[in-house]
């Protein structure tokens, strides 16, 4: 087990502090002043410092250069916040404000340890003396292996609310709190579910993913839950459910916003008790699962509607995280442009093409409503057209003055439209009003899943498209 230093005049919180971590099976060493300190850091091994800042005999900042690769975790007040950011710069892993809460603490320490483990073994592995913190090509983002060094392994990002985004996402990885992911459609939210789970404990568990938005209402329950043989017409068999196949990993439900009540009702009982009834079951059963959960929607203004139970609201917003969409995060747009792009020839096995400056220009100035998924898509249909090397910027087939109509034609080019809507094109209506008017003329008659396959689209598609052109589904009487 990891040996840790503490640093820390203050007695009682030295005490404290020691007292969690051995609770937490970490071996700890004591120091009362910095002299202490700097005996320890000669004579023992040590995996960890913690240090307060102001110390009798020295400044615990000046304990980094006599560490060397031990890392050092400086504890702050918020009084000082300068001398914080001052540790940071002159090389301390990370910093926690006083009073930090146990989870805070332990949580620090974990990521750290996990770090410091993955860089000794690249070093050892002769791949690197450091992680690296380029982003890593990664396509396979599948639990197993051993956590990965960071976020950016998953996601690019260098603007500032994105490095934010990724040191909480680090800070609360290893946590077993419930996450609840924020952003709009194609900004990356599973893919922050994914680099939550393969940066926690329970990375070489299971990670299973439900997109409540693609399950039809009817049978949500029984695939999450589970179901006792004769529940309901059709159960033959009884059926272990989503949540207990996550059993030990994590769930990630995303669109949680379109879980019908009554499964929200089952699902707080999950959170709260840790245990799950199967439909048509009186018997309960206990699951240790990790919940993350995504949404575009604001949850918050649901609960207001009674849409969505506040009570569960609150279970699942622990630890919000918030993904800005692609067209706040500057810079970024051009790099994740350049990233994806990268990606995507590799994987095409197309190399030598690029952007002509007149399309970086072009990716720079439009407003991606459809944030990265659209920008993935816009390259990777531009690759399969160009007959240059250069990408122009006609070939990313988006309209710089008029995106949604053009997103949408783009959208239903090639797809299965139906007839209706056939007909109408030799019209002056856009497809959006197509759309819009075929699902309005149809919803009552119609189920989600007759509706998508008449457009010619996926379930998930069609609900995307409501979202956008915010077209609410029929309240089913009864
Ligand atoms: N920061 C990023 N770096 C690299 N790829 C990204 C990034 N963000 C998103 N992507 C890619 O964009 C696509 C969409 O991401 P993802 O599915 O995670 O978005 P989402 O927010 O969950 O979308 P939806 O709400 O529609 O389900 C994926 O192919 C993902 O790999």
């Amino acid at each position: 087990m990891a040996n840790i230093l503490i640093v820390e005049d203050e007695q009682v919180i030295r005490s404290a502090l020691k007292q969690l971590l051995e609770y937490n099976d970490y071996t700890v060493s004591e120091a009362g002043n910095f002299d202490e300190a700097l005996e320890a850091i000669r004579s023992e091994r040590l995996d960890l410092i913690i240090t307060d800042v102001r110390l009798p005999g020295g400044e615990g900042t000046s304990l980094i250069e006599e560490a060397k690769d031990i890392p050092v975790l400086v504890m702050t007040s918020y009084a000082s916040m300068r001398s914080a950011v001052n540790a940071m710069k002159r090389g301390a892993v990370d910093y926690l404000a006083k009073p930090f809460d146990h989870d805070e603490m332990l949580s620090a320490i974990e990521s750290i340890l996990i770090r410091q483990r993955q860089r000794s073994q690249l070093a050892h592995n002769g791949t690197g003396s450091a992680v690296s913190s380029e982003a890593v090509e990664n396509d396979d983002t599948s639990t197993g292996g051993s956590p990965r060094a960071s976020v950016k392994s998953f996601m690019y990002g260098d603007c500032e609310q994105m490095l934010k985004l990724f040191t909480l996402i680090e800070k609360v990885a290893p946590t077993d709190s419930t996450v609840l992911i924020q952003g709009e459609s194609g900004t990356g939210k599973e893919l922050a579910a994914k680099a939550l789970h393969a940066l926690s404990r329970r990375h070489d568990q299971t990670l299973i993913s439900v997109n409540c938005a693609a399950i039809p209402e009817t049978l949500i329950e029984s695939e999450l839950f589970g179901h006792e043989k004769g529940a309901f017409t059709g159960a033959a068999s009884a059926r272990r459910g989503l949540i207990e196949a996550a059993d030990g990993g994590t769930l990630f439900l995303d669109e949680i916003g379109e879980l019908p009540l009554e499964a929200q009702a089952r699902l707080l009982r999950v959170l709260q008790e840790g245990e799950i009834r199967r439909v048509g079951s009186t018997q309960s059963r206990q699951v240790d699962v990790r919940l993350l959960a995504a949404t575009h929607r604001n949850l918050k203004a649901m609960t207001r509607n009674n849409e969505f139970r506040e009570d569960l609201f609150y279970r699942l917003n622990v630890m919000p995280l918030k993904i800005p969409p692609l067209r706040d995060r500057g810079d970024d747009i051009l790099l994740l442009a350049d990233k994806l792009l990268q990606k995507l020839l590799k994987r095409m096995d197309k190399p030598g093409i690029s952007l002509t400056q007149a399309a970086r220009q072009a990716i720079a100035a439009y407003d991606w409503p459809g944030n990265v998924r659209e920008l993935e898509n816009a390259l990777e249909r531009a690759i399969i057209v160009t007959e240059a090397p250069g990408i122009t910027p006609d070939l990313l087939d988006i309209d710089f003055n008029d995106s949604q109509n053009s997103y949408l034609e783009v959208l239903a080019t090639g797809s299965d439209m139906p007839k209706e809507i056939d007909t109408a094109k030799s019209s002056d209506l856009s497809l959006e009003d197509y759309f819009q008017h075929f699902v309005l003329e149809n919803q009552d008659t119609m189920s989600e899943t007759e509706l998508a396959k008449k457009l010619g689209i996926s379930r998930k598609n069609l609900w995307e498209r409501r979202q956008r052109l915010s077209i609410p589904r029929p309240k089913k009487s009864g």
